[in-house]
C-alpha cells in the first residue's frame, strides 16, 4: 500500500482526508462526548454481551495496534439489546493507547482523555460477513471501554503475557481460550451515537456505544504496550504509540444515554 496511513506528522489524521476524502464526513468518529449534549432514552434496553472463549483464535501486530481476533462463523459470540436491532457477531478487539498517560483514548469525556481504549469490534448478522458489513451504515457495533490508571489488572496479564511474539508489525501467535467478558466494567451503562471506524477507511458503518464506567490498568502495563513497534522486523524500530484519532465534529448528532 502506497504511504500506508499512520499516526505520524506525514501519514496521520491530519493527512488522512487525502486518499479518504470521507474524513470529512458528517459521521465521524470518535466524538467527545459532552455530558450536556447527551439525552437519555428510557427506551434503550440493556446492553447483552455474550462471549464464547472457545471462538478466540490469535492476538497480532497489524502496524496500527493489536488485536485479538475471534472464529466469527457462528452466533457464539454475540453483541444482542443496547441501541441494536437484531444480532452482532464479535470479529476482533484491539486498543488506542498514548505515549503518556495523560492521553491516548479516541473518544473523551468532556474533554478528558483516558491512557487507553478499548474496542470491541462486532458485525451485523443481516449480512453475510464481516467485509459485507463493514462498508453499511448498520453494518458494525463498536463497543468502546476506557482504560484508567489504577491497580495493576490481572486480567491484562494474559494479552500483556502474548506481547513479546508480537512485538513488530505482522507478527501473530495464536491466543486460544481468552474471554474478552473479563475486560468489561462492572456497569454496562453506555452513550451511544452513529459513527465510523476510526481509522482508515473510516467508513461510516459503526453504531458506537461507549460505556460509561471504565476498567483499570496500572502505569507499568501501558509501558508494556508502548514497548510494541510499529515497524516491521528489519525497519528502523518506532515505537507503537499515540495510536489513536482525535475527536471529531458531532455535526447535529445526538448522544443517547442509557442511563439518567
Ligand atoms: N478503531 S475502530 O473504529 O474500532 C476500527 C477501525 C478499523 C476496522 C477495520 O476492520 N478496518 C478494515 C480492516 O480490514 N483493517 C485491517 C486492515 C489493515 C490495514 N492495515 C493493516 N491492516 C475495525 C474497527
Ligand atoms: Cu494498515
Ligand atoms: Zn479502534
Amino acid at each position: 500500500m502506497a504511504d500506508h496511513w499512520g499516526y505520524d506528522k506525514h501519514n496521520g489524521p491530519d493527512k488522512w482526508g487525502e486518499s479518504y476524502p470521507i474524513a470529512n464526513g458528517s459521521r465521524q468518529s470518535p466524538i467527545d462526548i459532552k455530558s450536556s449534549t447527551t439525552t437519555y432514552d428510557e427506551k434503550l434496553t440493556p446492553l447483552k454481551l455474550k462471549y464464547d472463549p472457545s471462538t478466540s483464535l490469535d492476538i497480532q501486530n497489524n502496524g496500527h495496534s493489536f488485536q485479538v481476533s475471534f472464529v466469527d462463523d457462528q452466533n457464539s459470540s454475540t453483541l444482542t439489546g443496547g441501541p441494536v436491532t437484531g444480532t452482532f457477531r464479535l470479529k476482533q478487539f484491539h486498543f488506542h493507547w498514548g505515549s503518556a498517560d495523560d492521553k491516548g483514548s479516541e473518544h473523551t469525556v468532556n474533554g478528558k482523555c483516558y491512557p487507553a481504549e478499548l474496542h470491541l469490534v462486532h458485525w451485523n448478522t443481516k449480512y453475510p460477513s464481516f467485509k459485507d458489513a463493514v462498508d453499511k451504515p448498520d453494518g458494525l457495533a463498536v463497543v468502546g471501554i476506557f482504560l484508567k490508571i489504577g491497580a495493576d489488572n490481572p486480567k491484562l496479564q494474559k494479552i500483556l503475557d502474548a506481547m513479546d511474539a508480537i512485538k513488530s508489525k505482522g507478527k501473530q501467535t495464536p491466543f486460544p481460550n481468552f474471554d474478552p467478558s473479563v475486560l468489561l466494567p462492572s456497569s454496562l451503562d453506555y452513550w451511544t451515537y452513529l459513527g465510523s471506524l476510526t481509522t482508515p477507511p473510516l467508513l461510516e458503518s459503526v453504531t458506537w456505544i461507549v460505556c460509561k464506567q471504565s476498567i483499570s490498568v496500572s502505569s507499568a502495563q501501558m509501558k508494556r504496550f508502548r514497548s510494541l513497534l510499529f515497524s516491521g522486523d528489519g525497519e528502523k524500530a518506532c515505537c507503537m504509540v499515540n495510536n489513536y484519532r482525535p475527536p471529531q465534529p458531532l455535526k447535529g448528532r445526538v448522544v443517547r444515554a442509557s442511563f439518567k
